[in-house]
This record gives structure tokens, C-alpha cells and sequence, in this order.
């Protein structure tokens, strides 16, 4: 199949969670969502949490007065986050799971062990005209189930793929690749990301129905050496050089 183009959505949670250790009003995150557009991100993701540890709300509704380019707000299944999407309207929310004790998501929704709730919620936010995507596990079963939701989009999380080394990592890669090309065929959007870095982006951009790629932890963390534009730069590079 000839490879459909690939986007970089850059998450800036961790903007905010360096300016959350001391509770004061910098490094804002917007400011850096403005700096990632400028140099080439086609969108923003922002996790807002609901114990809050780094994204606002105020956050939220700031990226989304001012950014160009379109908003994913990651958030739990849960009435408040819907009510404070449905009232801000990203272009984009996409579902994922969240435990209060997890230093980060840990897995991806079970979509299946509760359909009829997720199904519900990807009414009521399209119903409010947002684009839905489901950030899964890339597990069969779990793609029968976004398949029955209606959402249009799911994410990959590749947590374990970043995780693991040598064969097991060649493995992954495998499991992605065909669970990536079945939610594809099934007519849904692919999108992929979690743990992804400069080192091991290639393999997953090389995935020809994967349509984006969600970037934050190891971007912001190389951002402190270089800069945020080029820390998106250097991503969207290493992008295209496995894409082509
Ligand atoms: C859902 C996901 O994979 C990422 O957004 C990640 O959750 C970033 O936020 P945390 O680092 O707070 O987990
Ligand atoms: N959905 C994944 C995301 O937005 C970024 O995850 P990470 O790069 O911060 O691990």
C-alpha cells in the first residue's frame, strides 16, 4: 500500500508539569504548543488529568483561543470530562484510561469491558460535533469493540514497544503493523504513540496505515537541550526518514 502521510501531534504535558513543581505560571505550555506549530506539529495533545498534575483547565481553554492547528484533549471516561469537552470543543478528544497512582497511562482503554458507556460518551461528544479516537492496546478483541463504538479514530499505545528491547521489541513491532492494518481495513483512522523517542520512532512511522503520531515525554525532554522548534523538527525528520 503506498504510504498514507504522517502527522505529528506534539503533547505538551510536560511543559506544564515543570511549572506545576513550584505552582508558578511558567513554562506555559501554550507558549510551547505556539512554538511546536510554528515549526511544522500538526497538532497539540494535551492529557487533562483528573487530579490535574500538570494540564489546566485554563490550559485548555488557552491552546484552544489561540492555536491554528487543531487540539486533541486526552481524558477519561468520566461525566466531568465529557461535560468540560462538550463545553470547549477540541477538534479531537481521544478516550484513554486513568488511575490515580499511575505515574503515567499505563495501558490502554478496555474498550471492550464496557462498550456500552464508551459508545454513549463517542455519541454525546459527537454529537457536539468532536472527532473521537479510542487509545487501545493493539489487541483484536479491542478492535471489534472501537469498531462497535463508532469512533472514528483509535491511537496505538505503544508503551510496551518502548519498553521492551531485541526480539520482543521486533515482535511488537509485528503486532502493531498487523492490528494497524486491520483497524485500517475495518475504515478506522490510525494513530499511534506513548514512550515514543528520537531512537525508536522509525520502526512505528514505518507503518504505512498509521496516520499520526502523538509525541510528548521524550520531546519536551530533549526541548530542554534544543528548543522546543527543533526538538519538533528533529521528530518530524525522523518521521519522514522512516516514512520514505
Ligand atoms: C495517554 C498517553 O499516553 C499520554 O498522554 C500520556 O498519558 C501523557 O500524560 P502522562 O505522562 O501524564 O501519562
Ligand atoms: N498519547 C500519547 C501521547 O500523547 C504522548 O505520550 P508520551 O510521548 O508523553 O509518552
Amino acid at each position: 500500500m503506498t504510504a498514507l502521510p504522517l502527522r505529528l501531534g506534539v503533547n505538551v504535558d510536560h511543559v506544564a508539569t515543570v511549572r506545576q513543581a513550584r505552582g508558578v505560571s511558567y513554562p506555559d505550555p501554550v507558549e510551547a504548543a505556539l512554538i511546536c506549530a510554528q515549526a511544522g506539529a500538526d497538532s497539540i495533545t494535551v492529557h487533562l488529568r483528573e487530579d490535574r498534575r500538570h494540564i489546566q483547565d485554563h490550559d485548555v481553554s488557552r491552546l484552544l483561543a489561540v492555536s491554528k492547528i487543531p487540539t486533541n484533549l486526552e481524558m477519561a471516561v468520566t461525566d466531568e470530562m465529557v461535560g468540560i469537552a462538550c463545553a470547549l470543543k477540541p477538534r479531537y478528544v481521544c478516550l484513554v484510561p486513568e488511575k490515580r497512582e499511575e505515574r503515567t497511562t499505563e495501558g490502554g482503554l478496555d474498550v471492550a469491558g464496557q462498550l456500552p458507556r464508551v459508545r454513549e460518551v463517542c455519541a454525546r461528544l459527537t454529537a457536539a460535533g468532536i472527532e473521537v479516537s479510542l487509545f487501545v492496546d493493539p489487541d483484536p478483541h479491542q478492535l471489534e469493540a472501537c469498531v462497535a463504538s463508532g469512533a472514528p479514530h483509535l491511537e496505538i499505545h505503544t508503551g510496551r514497544y518502548a519498553e521492551v528491547e531485541g526480539d520482543a521489541r521486533a515482535e511488537e513491532v509485528e503486532v502493531i503493523a498487523s492490528f494497524a492494518k486491520a483497524a485500517h481495513a475495518a475504515g478506522i483512522e490510525v494513530h499511534a504513540g506513548h514512550g515514543l523517542t528520537l531512537g525508536n520512532v522509525g520502526p512505528i512511522a514505518r507503518i504505512s496505515e498509521i496516520v499520526e503520531l502523538n509525541i510528548g515525554h521524550s520531546l519536551v525532554g530533549r526541548a530542554l537541550m534544543v528548543g522546543m522548534a527543533e526538538a519538533t523538527r528533529e521528530m518530524i525528520s525522523a518521521m519522514r526518514a522512516s516514512r520514505s
